[in-house]
C-alpha cells in the first residue's frame, strides 16, 4: 500500500475537486467536485453526503445529537429529490432564506465519528463548506484521521527564515516566519524591541483580512493590530503572533458566506452555526508552539479573549497577566463587538 499522503496535498486534492481517502472513506467536496469527477465516481449519482452536526441541525435534521448529546455529523441518504444540485443547495446556506422547506430526508448518525469529523477538520482546512459526498473510489490521496487530529492538536512550528524588518513608529524588529511540516501552514511572530528577561506582552492576532488589509468597519480587527503594535513599541518591547485563522479559523470564503447570511440578520455566532462549523474553530496550540520556538515560556497577554489565555495555558505557555484591548465601537461592529460580549464570553 502507498505511503500515506501529507495534510497539505489532502487540502489541494479536496480544493481541486479531487477525491480523498480518508480512514477507510473517500470523500470529495460537495464544493468542489465537478460533473465529470462526479459521473467518474458515482455514475448512478446516488452517493450519499457527509454534513457536520451543526449544518445538519441548522437544516432541520434533528438527529444529529450522539448518544453523549454532542452534535455529531450526520450521512444524509440519497432519495429522488435530493440530485447533486439540490445537494449543493443542502451544504450552502446562502439559498436557505429563499427556498421554502426541505422535502423529507433521511440522516443517519455517521458509523464512525471520529472519521467523519476527521474528513470535515480537512474540509474547513481547505477552507470549504463542511460537506462531502462519501463514494465508491480507490483515491490515491489517503490519510490517516489521527493524522488530521494530530496536525491540529499538537501543530509544529519550524523556523524557517528571520530577518530585520524596519516598522513605521516601532523599535528595531524582527519577522520570524514558521511552518507547519504537517499541513504546509506559514505563521508569522513579529518580534518588536528588546524585552530582557521579563515575560514578554503578546498578542495572538488571527487573521482578517478585510479588516487588517482593507480596513474593514465590520469587526475590530484593523484598529486592534495597528494599536497592539503601538503598545508593544510604546511598552519596551514584545510580540506579535499573526496566525493564519482567517475567519476564526473556517477560511476567507467562508467568512465571506457568514457576512452575507448577517446581511440576512444573522449574528456572528449564528452565521457561523447555519454554515455549518462551531462558533469560533480556533485552538492556540500553534501560538503555543512558536512561543516556545521563540524560547519564551511566561507570557503577558494583550487581549479580551478567554479562551487565548486557556488555549495558552493548556499548552503549557504560564500567562502571568492579561492586558484588555478594547477599540472603540463603531455603527458597523457595535453589534459585532455586543456579541462578542454576550454569547463568546469575552471580558471587559
Ligand atoms: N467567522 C467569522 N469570523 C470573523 C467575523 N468577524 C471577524 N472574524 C474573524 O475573527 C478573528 C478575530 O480575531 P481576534 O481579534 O484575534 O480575536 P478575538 O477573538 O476578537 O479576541 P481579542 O481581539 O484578542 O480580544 C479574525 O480571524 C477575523 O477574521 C465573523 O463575523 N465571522
Ligand atoms: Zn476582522
Amino acid at each position: 500500500m502507498s505511503k500515506p499522503s501529507s495534510i497539505e496535498q489532502a487540502i489541494a486534492a479536496l480544493q481541486a475537486g479531487r477525491p480523498v481517502r480518508v480512514g477507510q472513506a473517500s470523500m470529495l467536496s460537495v464544493e468542489t467536485a465537478g460533473e465529470a469527477m462526479l459521473d467518474l465516481v458515482d455514475p448512478d449519482g446516488c452517493a450519499p453526503m457527509l454534513l457536520s452536526g451543526s449544518r445538519a441541525m441548522a437544516l432541520g435534521l434533528g438527529n444529529a445529537h450522539d448518544a453523549a448529546g454532542q452534535i455529531g455529523p450526520v450521512e444524509v441518504r440519497h432519495c429522488e429529490w435530493l440530485d447533486r444540485d439540490a445537494a449543493r443547495a443542502l451544504a450552502d446556506p446562502a439559498l436557505d432564506f429563499d427556498r421554502g422547506p426541505i422535502g423529507p430526508l433521511e440522516a443517519i448518525p455517521v458509523d464512525n465519528p471520529d472519521c467523519a469529523r476527521a474528513a470535515l477538520t480537512l474540509a474547513r482546512l481547505a477552507g470549504l463548506l463542511p460537506a462531502l459526498w462519501l463514494v465508491d473510489s480507490d483515491a490515491n490521496i489517503r490519510i490517516d484521521p489521527a493524522s488530521i487530529a494530530e496536525a491540529t492538536d499538537a501543530p509544529v512550528a519550524t523556523i524557517v527564515a528571520r530577518a530585520k524588518l524596519p516598522l513605521d513608529d516601532l523599535p528595531p524588529s524582527q519577522m520570524v516566519a514558521f511552518r507547519d511540516p504537517a499541513s504546509g501552514e506559514e505563521h508569522v511572530a513579529l518580534v518588536i524591541g528588546a524585552f530582557g528577561g521579563k515575560p514578554p506582552l503578546v498578542r495572538l492576532h488571527s487573521e482578517c483580512l478585510t479588516g487588517d488589509v482593507f480596513g474593514s468597519l465590520k469587526c475590530d480587527c484593523g484598529p486592534q493590530l495597528k494599536e497592539a503594535l503601538r503598545i508593544l513599541g510604546a511598552t519596551g518591547g514584545g510580540i506579535l503572533l499573526y496566525l493564519r485563522q482567517e475567519g476564526r479559523g473556517i477560511g476567507l470564503a467562508n467568512k465571506l458566506r457568514a457576512y452575507a447570511l448577517q446581511d440576512r440578520g444573522l449574528d456572528t455566532v449564528d452565521a457561523n452555526r447555519r454554515l455549518g462549523f462551531a462558533d469560533d474553530e480556533r485552538n492556540y496550540a500553534m501560538a503555543a508552539a512558536m512561543l516556545r520556538a521563540l524560547g519564551i515560556d511566561r507570557v503577558r497577554v494583550l487581549t479580551n479573549n478567554p479562551n487565548k489565555i486557556a488555549g495558552l495555558e493548556h499548552e503549557g505557555i504560564e500567562v502571568v497577566e492579561r492586558v484588555a484591548h478594547h477599540m472603540p465601537a463603531n455603527p458597523h461592529n457595535a453589534d459585532y463587538l455586543a456579541t462578542k460580549r454576550k454569547r463568546s464570553g469575552h471580558l471587559d
